[in-house]
């Protein structure tokens, strides 16, 4: 049986609160589609595509193209054969057919009914559902500000944080390490993310680095693992590596998406995955691939909005295994989100 939606979309564009620098370069505004499915008896689903294009997904604009060309009303095997060059786009529109669907409870118990879906319901299933049976960690700032980041953010109750590397020079970003090592609270777990920006002997020293500070008993801080050492091209050196050291490694750029997922598990990859439900591709067969080779897991935000935060926490809280901290921490952005949306959509 095939079903028919009305289908709808619009662009946005939102400025980060502080620029966001990774080894990529800088990052000042997050461009993204919106989109509404609403059937036949009036079932509303939202998602949203929000593509990385520098990270291995489409471009905003081949979304945008993708957007255009359909017609009004969209069906279900439109919905389920968009091709595997927009990734973005299949975890859009794959999970608005989810969330219509009715079966995320997502707008029921209000007195609208269970039709009434706005994208605030959103963040309101992400306060219901996702706030109490997950852990967040929460993006540090890159270089020495981290070191007066923290401290907020553990106030807040993140005890696990993120922290860009290569981006300053090595000699000054393991000096900030130290310092951060010594000041932050026992227990705290700490993860670095290089975004492909170290050369061999970098990763090396890092990964040296990180092995002396977990066999020194005096170091109560876990340094949970090192995210993505070196560029895409180079998998066979971060095999060798991860077999090298006892500090872990998880590849993020090399898994962009659920073709290189698999090609990366295919050539021996058994140590940590992250996964962007965002851009990684189709949530039902991110599902499927999970379920069937048990992969080692971190989930992490594309810095999307509630409607797609949603999607992706109810993906991590579902295939997560090991109750892992999920990169969804903080708000990154400079307009307050539940306002922002509904202006966004401003026929709600
Ligand atoms: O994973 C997290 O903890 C936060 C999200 C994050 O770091 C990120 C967000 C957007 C694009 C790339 C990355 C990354 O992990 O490199
Ligand atoms: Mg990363």
């Amino acid at each position: 049986m095939t079903n028919d939606y009305r289908f709808e979309f619009r662009p946005y564009q939102r400025r980060f609160l502080r620029t966001l620098t990774t080894n990529h370069g800088n990052w000042n505004i997050r461009e993204g589609i919106i989109l509404r499915l609403t059937d036949e008896s009036g079932k509303i689903g939202w998602g949203e595509i929000a593509p990385i294009s520098w990270f291995g997904s489409e471009t905003l604009e081949q979304a945008l193209d993708f957007c255009r060309q359909l017609p009004k009303e969209i069906t279900d095997e439109i919905i389920f054969s968009i091709p595997d060059e927009l990734p973005a786009c299949q975890f859009g529109f794959e999970s608005a057919y989810e969330m219509g669907s009715g079966e995320w409870g997502v707008g029921s118990g209000g007195d609208e009914g269970d039709n009434f879906i706005t994208p605030n319901s959103c963040t309101d299933a992400i306060n219901r559902v996702c706030t109490n049976s997950l852990f967040y960690s929460a993006l540090l700032p890159a270089g020495e500000a981290a070191l007066n980041q923290w401290e907020t953010l553990w106030e807040q109750g993140y005890h696990t944080f993120k922290w860009k590397i290569g981006v300053y020079a090595i000699a000054d970003e393991l000096e900030i390490f130290e310092s951060l090592i010594d000041t932050l609270p026992d227990f705290t777990k700490l993860r670095l993310d290089a975004n492909g920006g170290l050369s061999y002997e970098e990763a090396n020293l890092w990964l040296r680095t990180c092995d002396n500070f977990k066999a020194n008993a005096e170091v109560p801080v876990e340094i949970e693992f090192i995210e993505q050492p070196l560029p895409v091209e180079q998998f066979q050196q971060m095999l060798e590596l991860s077999l090298s050291y006892e500090t872990a490694i998880a590849i993020d750029e090399s898994v962009a998406t659920l073709r290189q997922l698999a090609a990366c598990h295919q050539q021996g990859w058994r140590g940590i995955f992250v996964i962007k439900p965002g851009i990684v591709g189709s949530p039902s067969r991110l599902r499927n691939f999970c379920h069937q080779y048990k992969i080692n897991t971190v989930f992490s935000s594309v810095f999307e909005t509630a409607i797609g935060r949603l999607a992706a926490l109810r993906l991590a809280a579902e295939l997560s295994r090991n109750n892992r901290a999920v990169g969804f921490g903080i708000d990154h952005f400079l307009e307050q989100e539940e306002t922002w949306l509904q202006s966004l959509w401003n026929d709600l």
